[in-house]
């Protein structure tokens, strides 16, 4: 068998008296493709922190067998990142200590860049200040970015937010192609399970200081989430869409409703309460 991704043993993180999640044992294989779901504050961005070594487990050890690409939340940039032609955006996710000074380093950081913005199809606008780009052609570089090293797996923390149905399709099928084709894994933490519903092979799920691991099926039902909650969950199946309602704990007294799902706009899905 191949050698996994990324391996956590018996990994735990908690801040104070607060489990995130503990007794996490998983192997992410080549090419698969990691959902990572759970209400607000559960953990999500932590575990990514924890994989790159930016947060301290409080228990166990988390494994990479490769380069770890980290592709962040889309925030607001600052003022010198939006006048950033996109390929230096490109740029900075390459390691200069790596490709060395001189013509020939610079020559191969180069032809790194160009042939992360080819990998993400942004030639057309790798020139232009990032500014001036489409949420999801930032998106877009953004994944270039990671791609310039070549990473065995792919951190990925709500690649899809604030981004409209087309630019998220071009996000997942991008994605989608760069694992098949290179095996690189995908940990795509998100609050919208439905647009990557096709791709996922396992879905993590944090939740109340525990955590779920399994296929979709495994995890995505009402059972599985009123257990892991500890109060009552339903997941329903709306037209191939996961629509899911309910889902409280101690830390998390406010509900997750996702604009459009309940309404049915096709936007992912929804843990909803009593303020819908
Ligand atoms: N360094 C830290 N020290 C103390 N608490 C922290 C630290 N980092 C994160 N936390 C807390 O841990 C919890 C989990 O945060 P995290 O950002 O991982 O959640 P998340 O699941 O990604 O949430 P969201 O869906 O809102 O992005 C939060 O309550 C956060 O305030």
């Amino acid at each position: 068998m191949s050698r996994p991704s990324l391996a956590f043993r018996d990994a735990g993180l908690r801040f104070g008296d607060r489990v995130l999640w503990q007794g996490l044992d998983l192997d992410i294989e080549p090419g698969e493709f990691v959902a990572v779901l759970g209400p607000n504050g559960s953990g999500k961005t932590s575990l990514l922190r924890a994989i790159l070594g930016q947060t301290e487990l409080s228990a166990g050890a988390i494994t990479a067998g490769g380069t770890v690409g980290y592709v962040p939340q889309q925030h607001a940039e600052d003022s010198d990142t939006m006048m950033l032609r996109g390929r230096d955006l490109v740029g900075f996710g390459v390691d200069g200590g790596r490709w060395g000074f001189g013509l020939r380093g610079m020559a191969r950081r180069r032809a790194a860049v160009d042939k992360a913005i080819e990998q993400v199809g942004a030639e057309a606008f790798a020139n232009r200040p990032v500014g001036l780009l489409s949420g999801g052609e930032q998106q877009r570089l953004r994944i270039a970015q990671a791609l310039t090293r070549d990473p065995a797996v792919l951190l990925c923390d709500e690649p899809l937010a604030s981004l409209d149905l087309a630019s998220q399709q071009v996000v997942v099928d991008l994605l989608d192609t760069r694992r098949r084709r290179d095996d690189t894994s995908i940990l795509f933490v998100t609050h919208e399970l439905n647009p990557v519903l096709p791709f996922v092979d396992r879905v993590l799920y944090l939740a109340g200081g525990s955590f779920r691991i399994g296929t979709v099926d495994e995890v995505m039902n009402s059972r599985t989430l009123s257990t892991l909650y500890g109060s009552p969950v339903e997941v329903l199946r709306i037209g191939g869409r996961l629509v899911v309602v309910g889902g409280e704990d101690d830390h998390h007294c406010s509900t997750h409703a996702y604009p459009g799902d309940v309404l049915g706009t096709d936007v992912g899905f929804a843990v909803a309460g009593e303020d819908l």
